[in-house]
């Protein structure tokens, strides 16, 4: 997949076919196909071929925001672990706040960009938001609900988030507000696709069983920001493969953390971290998913790689893309190239990923056979 087609929803079938993960025309595709019967496994993947009663245990990993929980969301609902009112309950609270974190940023964009808006009354509009308080977990009382309508409204405001990605605004800011008078709501339901789009930092670890190919899977998420990648190390025994998240689209970014360290450099760390873990080094599959392919396209044009990886000369998208790939598999030097595959996701594409995971699952039990 290259950015030209990231968008698209295409029939799961192509979409299958441009999941092949990472092939530019004329080159060797980047995931390397195992030859399972060349392959000498000493972990729970040796099990018999054909018990179908053990469950594959699989964990995700990546730093925070990659699209990990994303991820188990999307495989939710492909595989029919429905959502629980609770959960829709506290999701909608997550989407008020959302939201408000957007029109937050955008006043903040506005304001240091210097730029007027078009309607002078959304200049008192935006301040008196800016003055209301730093969340919102409920319903926005009218008036309010008002200023944050007429100010995302606002000709300039909507010139300036055209330029989002030079912003890192959230990509989920447009799919909110253009929604905000149906969400304000007493009786609004968030969808399924409200859960993909809404942000809500994994604190613990939360797990989904589901079964995919008659086979029972178990898919560990934990929270990737630094405090909580301490506790990962405890759910290292007994994981048939990994799920790495990347959300190559933070080239340019710093980490919250520490507002210093470069996320990209961050990720590809860590990535390297898991890959040389001598707990998964011989045996265990990972399965790369280089995220946020639609907004690291978009970006490429406002902020160029070049800019943050010196070492790259490319001129397109796909040649970014292939970049960022080399950077990955440099990370794992030293493991064996029959024991990982790259794939670029766009995670918040339900269509995409369907024909992406149905790839990755039927792989994972190729392997175990
Ligand atoms: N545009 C775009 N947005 C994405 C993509 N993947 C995820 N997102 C959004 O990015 C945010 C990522 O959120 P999560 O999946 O919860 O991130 P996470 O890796 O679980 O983060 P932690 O739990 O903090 O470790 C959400 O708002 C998603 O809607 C993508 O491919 N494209
Ligand atoms: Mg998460």
């Amino acid at each position: 997949m290259g950015c030209n087609n990231s968008k698209t929803v295409a029939k799961v079938n192509d979409v299958a076919a441009a999941a092949t993960p990472a092939k530019a025309e004329n080159e060797e595709p980047v995931q390397k196909k195992a030859d399972t019967s060349k392959l000498s496994r000493t972990s729970s993947f040796q099990e018999p071929a054909n018990d179908e009663f053990t469950i594959i245990r699989l964990l995700l990993l990546g730093a925070a925001e990659s699209g990990k929980t994303t991820l188990l969301e999307q495989i939710r609902l492909l595989y029919k672990q429905n959502f629980s009112d609770a959960e829709m309950f506290h999701r909608r609270a997550f989407i008020y706040n959302t939201i408000l974190q957007s029109m937050r940023m955008m006043i903040k964009m506005m304001d240091e960009s210097g730029i007027s808006y078009a309607d002078p009354k959304n200049q008192e509009n935006a301040k008196r938001i800016m003055e209301e308080g730093e969340t919102q977990y409920g319903l926005f009382p009218q008036e309010y609900a008002d200023r944050m309508v007429s100010v995302w409204n606002d000709d300039a405001v909507q010139k300036l988030y055209a330029r989002r990605s030079a912003f890192n605004l959230n990509d989920s800011t447009k799919f909110f507000l253009d929604s905000f008078d149906s969400i304000n709501r007493p009786d609004y339901q968030p969808s399924p696709k409200h859960l993909i789009m809404s942000y809500v930092p994994t604190i613990g670890v939360q797990n989904v069983i589901f079964t995919a190919n008659n086979r029972s899977f178990q898919l560990f998420d934990i929270g990737g920001q630094r405090i909580d990648r301490r506790k990962w190390a405890t759910m290292y025994d007994g994981i048939d493969a990994i799920f790495f998240c990347l959300a190559i689209s933070e080239y340019d970014q710093t980490m919250n953390e520490d507002l210093v360290t470069n996320r990209l450099t961050d990720s590809l760390n860590l990535l390297q971290k898991i890959s040389s873990e001598p707990k998964f080094l011989k045996n265990s599959d990972i399965f790369i998913f280089l995220n946020e392919v639609d907004v690291f396209c978009e970006k490429l044009n406002e902020i160029p790689l070049q800019n943050f990886q010196d070492q790259y000369h490319g001129n397109s998208s796909e040649e970014a893309l292939k970049f960022i790939e080399d950077m990955a598999i440099q990370a794992m030097a030293g493991r064996d190239e029959y024991l990982y595959s790259i794939y670029r996701t766009v995670c918040i594409d339900t269509e995409m990923m369907a024909g992406i995971l149905g790839n990755v699952f039927e792989e994972i039990l190729e392997r175990k056979l």
